[in-house]
């Protein structure tokens, strides 16, 4: 029998640093994260980084925490719910950090029978530190407790139709109200050196003003083809104006190159030229989670506007729409009727 896996991020089980500490610990010691040799992560993970950061990081979640928990997790949870009531097939909930692993979410769909699992990673693209890490893990924990089932997965979805469908048709909702004299679409941030480390050619990803925009078999794995590419396909959908739409990289760690320009620093400058009204759109994240509610909606509108910015305005992920789920629910049927998988 067959059946879903949905994995997203994941989150701490509580906004304290007690917790908040053992998940830091788990996402930042992943290989496909801090991609330094283990001696070396160790070093910077846990001799560094958890040292300050999960206090830190805890007073963020605690600005966004639901009565119900973390914002993340129970979008997801919403949103498995309501693709389960569109398709007899099993559909199962796991995340690649925290408590709700990957095994139970597995050990979940075989207890129900199932044998083929198709793998949704819950990322429009493509990083070796997101949809990556999701499909290793899950391979590993297939190959040690599961070895009797296949596992299919489902490829970054940053260009299918459906997909920008949907994204535009909610970005055009959360336009409706709004006067906005730019668009910013805020991916989340990695280290240039990722896009290299991605490239399967190893010449084509420079970096620079042309790789993303001329074609080669690199972009299957190259994150920021793959962001420039979701913002094109929404902007021809919507018809938006070239001069009024820009791309930028949010949140990132010190000492390495990340990907620019950098979220922030376009909040300052849209700011100090006095653009009067911002919306910002956070197209990496299907679910809005602590990069976008607290970076974005609530920290991206104070330094715009502290900057000299006016009104501002945070559209939300797809997270549960009825649309969203259709589209998730119809990949899974066609997957299951025919084996075909959205191109
Ligand atoms: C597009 C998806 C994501 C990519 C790519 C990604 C890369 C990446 N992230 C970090 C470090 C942190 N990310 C944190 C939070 C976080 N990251 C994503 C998604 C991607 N990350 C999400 C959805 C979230 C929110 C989780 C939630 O519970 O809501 C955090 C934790 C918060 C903090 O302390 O800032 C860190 C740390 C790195 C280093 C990286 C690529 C190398
Ligand atoms: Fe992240
Ligand atoms: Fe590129």
């Amino acid at each position: 029998m067959k059946g879903v896996l949905l994995v997203n991020l994941g989150s701490p089980d509580s906004p304290t640093a007690k917790d908040v500490k053992p998940y830091l610990d788990e996402f930042l010691m992943d290989e496909r994260v801090i991609d330094v040799p283990n001696w070396l992560r160790n070093i910077i993970v846990r001799g560094i980084i958890l040292q300050t950061r999960p206090k830190k990081s805890a007073e963020a979640y605690q600005k966004i925490w639901w009565e119900e928990g973390s914002p993340l997790v129970v979008i997801s949870e919403r949103f498995t719910e309501k693709v389960q009531k569109q398709t007899k097939i099993p559909v199962a909930l796991g995340m690649r950090y925290g408590s709700m692993t990957i095994k139970k979410a597995l050990q979940e769909l075989i207890d129900k029978g199932v044998d083929e699992v198709l793998l949704v990673p819950l990322y429009p693209q493509y990083a070796m530190s997101s949809y990556e890490t999701v499909v290793v893990k899950t391979m590993q924990v297939q190959a040690a407790h599961f070895p009797n089932i296949k596992l299919t997965t489902l490829p970054a979805f940053y260009k299918n139709d459906e997909y920008i469908k949907v994204l535009s048709e909610s970005i055009a909702e959360g336009l409706k109200d709004f006067d906005y004299d730019h668009i910013l679409f805020s991916y989340h941030g990695i280290p240039e050196r990722h896009i290299r480390k991605s490239d399967p050619t190893k010449f084509h990803c420079k970096i620079d003003g042309k790789c993303c925009q001329t074609n080669s078999v690199a972009h299957t794995t190259c994150y920021r083809h793959q962001c420039f590419d979701t913002t094109e396909k929404v902007k021809a959908y919507l018809g938006l104006p070239d001069d009024k739409i820009s791309i930028s990289f949010q949140s990132r760690l010190p000492n390495d190159p990340w990907l620019k320009p950098f979220t922030d620093f376009e909040f300052e400058r849209f700011g100090k030229e006095g653009k009067k009204g911002l919306a910002v759109i956070t197209p990496a994240f299907v679910a809005d989670c602590l990069e976008t509610l607290e970076e974005i909606a609530m920290e991206g509108k104070e330094q715009f506007q502290q900057a000299g910015g006016g009104d501002y305005k945070h559209i939300p992920c797809l997270n549960d729409r009825d649309d969203w789920v259709a589209v998730v629910a119809k990949w899974i049927e066609d997957w299951h009727d025919n084996e075909s998988l959205p191109a």
